[in-house]
Order: structure tokens, then C-alpha cells, then sequence
């Protein structure tokens, strides 16, 4: 594995689309007005992350109908002008026109096997599609008279780890539920992620409790900067989602933080807080490979 890029101080903008209803083409074309809007933003973010599935409404019914064949091979060419996709056309074009690197939320996927994954995509500011993540652990839950949600219904859980190199950090990836297994983010952060990002859409059962906590955890445990982006919420959609898009910094200390309407959160990651969490506070070195195996080394 090559060395991560030097972490360098950037400005991460988190959009937290309201808005994304039945019609694909109208969530798209928001998308894209608010990506702009981002990048002309006050402060110029080098890194723009859309939320999970930002280009159709959230439930398991809606995935097949809206799932796009991406095709893209980690470590193979891949070519935009080739694409069938209107999301990965539009996110590239996007990233291109912006200049801007853009994780792009989730769009469900479906590959020529005829499955259907929770899938992020990366683009670099040329737009060149670079990564993808597809969600591993999918969303099945059961809380009494609360919420009731099985993405395994018509999800296929993903069965691969993942970050993207940028000129100013590595940045791994991860969605939503995805946050619960704290394997995911010890993988990356061992692998060298300075950075975790995860598009995400807890709930306004889950998202009081845990939404906040899971983050400063996985920030805490792993001495790196943790931020999620939800869509906002929308209670004319079947699925209520909690918002508050967030970022904590490697101290666990929340840096960054949206309400539940639709907006832009511009937070600025200094790599100066993590090298002295990493300094003060040095777990990093303190590992106890000898008495637990490495988790980073499980695959
Ligand atoms: N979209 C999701 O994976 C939701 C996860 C969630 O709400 C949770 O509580 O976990």
C-alpha cells in the first residue's frame, strides 16, 4: 500500500439536500444547483460529500427502481463519456465543472449480475470517477413501534474496504450503518486515513441517541477526523430523516454541526489536532498487538 498524502489543512463542505422526491431527473438537478452553490461558497471547499441516497427516496422498495449500472473496477480505466448512468454523468460533470473533489453520496447500484448495492461514489476535481463504497453492513432494524427498516430485502451488502487519496489527506469511506461496526474505521485509520466520511441518513428514532455519539466514538477511538452527511428532513417522505450533518475532530470534539432543514455545513479540517491528539494522547503506538489481533490485518 503506497503511503498516505501528507495531511494538509482543507476545507470539507457537507450538503444536506432537502427535496428528493419521485422524480429522478428534479433531485439530480438539485443536486447539482446545490453542489455549485458549495463551491462558490464563502470559504472554497476542496472536498464536497452529498448524503446516502440523494437521487431517490429512501426504502427498500425504492431501490431496484432506481438502482444505475455504474461498471466501475477498482484499479481498472474508467471511462465517464461511456457511462449509461445520469448520476455518475452528473456528479462527474459536477466535480469538472466545480473543480471540487466530490463524494457523491449513494445511489443504489445494480451490476450486471442483476444485484442491487448502497453505493458512494469519489470524483477528483477532473472528474474522474476514482472509488466507490458499497454499504457492507446493510440497515436491517426492528425497534418495536418505532422504526421497522430491511435494506436486505432488495440490498446486497458490500464485501470490500475502502478510501480515496486526495493532494491534501486519505479519506476512507463508509455509509451510514456502516458506522455501528467499528471495524470499519480502525481498518482505515490503520491503512492511514487521516479522514473518515461516511454519507448517511439515521432516523429521528436512532439519530437523537447515537447519531452524535457513533461519531465522536468512531472519531475518538481512531484519533481522526469523523463526519457524516444526512439528507435533511422530510416529513412528507416515507422515510424521517435525522439530518444534522457532522463533523468531530480527532479529539472527539464536534467542529461542525447542521440543524434538519436543508443546508451547507463548511468546516475547516487542521491537520494541527490531529497530530497532537496522536501526540498527547498516543494510543496509535500503545496497540496491544500481542494480546488482541490487528483488525487492520483481517483481510
Ligand atoms: N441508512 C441507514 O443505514 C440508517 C442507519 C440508522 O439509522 C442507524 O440507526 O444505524
Amino acid at each position: 500500500m503506497a503511503a498516505a498524502p501528507p495531511f494538509k489543512p482543507f476545507t470539507l463542505a457537507m450538503i444536506q439536500l432537502g427535496q428528493v422526491g419521485a422524480d429522478k431527473s428534479a433531485n439530480l438537478r438539485h443536486a447539482r444547483e446545490m453542489i455549485h452553490k458549495a463551491a462558490q461558497g464563502a470559504v472554497s471547499p476542496r472536498l464536497m460529500s452529498l448524503q446516502e441516497c440523494f437521487n431517490s427516496p429512501y426504502g427498500h422498495v425504492h431501490f431496484p427502481v432506481y438502482a444505475e449500472t455504474i461498471g466501475f473496477e477498482p484499479g481498472q480505466p474508467y471511462d465517464v463519456a461511456k457511462t449509461e448512468s445520469e448520476s455518475v454523468k452528473l456528479l462527474s460533470a459536477a466535480a469538472k465543472d466545480t473543480g471540487v473533489w466530490l463524494l457523491g453520496g449513494t445511489i443504489p447500484e445494480r451490476t450486471p449480475e442483476g444485484k442491487v448495492y448502497n453505493t458512494a461514489m469519489v470524483y477528483s476535481p477532473k472528474g474522474d470517477l476514482v472509488a466507490i463504497h458499497r454499504k457492507v453492513h446493510l440497515f436491517d432494524i426492528d425497534i418495536p413501534g418505532k422504526i421497522t427498516f430491511k435494506e436486505s430485502e432488495t440490498l446486497t451488502g458490500g464485501s470490500s474496504t475502502n478510501y480515496f487519496d486526495t493532494e491534501f489527506a486519505r479519506i476512507g469511506l463508509g455509509i451510514c450503518y456502516d458506522v455501528r461496526f467499528p471495524e470499519l474505521a480502525a481498518i482505515a485509520a490503520r491503512r492511514g486515513c487521516q479522514v473518515c466520511i461516511y454519507p448517511g441518513a439515521f432516523n429521528t428514532t436512532t439519530g437523537p441517541l447515537h447519531w452524535e455519539l457513533l461519531q465522536r466514538a468512531r472519531a475518538a477511538d481512531n484519533q481522526i477526523f469523523f463526519g457524516m452527511c444526512s439528507p435533511a428532513r422530510d416529513l412528507t417522505a416515507g422515510y424521517h430523516a435525522w439530518g444534522h450533518s457532522l463533523v468531530v475532530d480527532p479529539m472527539a470534539k464536534v467542529i461542525g454541526q447542521l440543524e434538519h432543514e436543508e443546508d451547507i455545513l463548511f468546516v475547516d479540517i487542521d491537520p494541527k489536532t490531529f497530530t497532537e491528539a496522536r501526540a498527547g494522547i498516543p494510543v496509535t503506538t500503545q496497540r496491544r498487538f500481542d494480546v488482541y489481533p490487528d483488525v487492520s490485518k483481517a483481510q
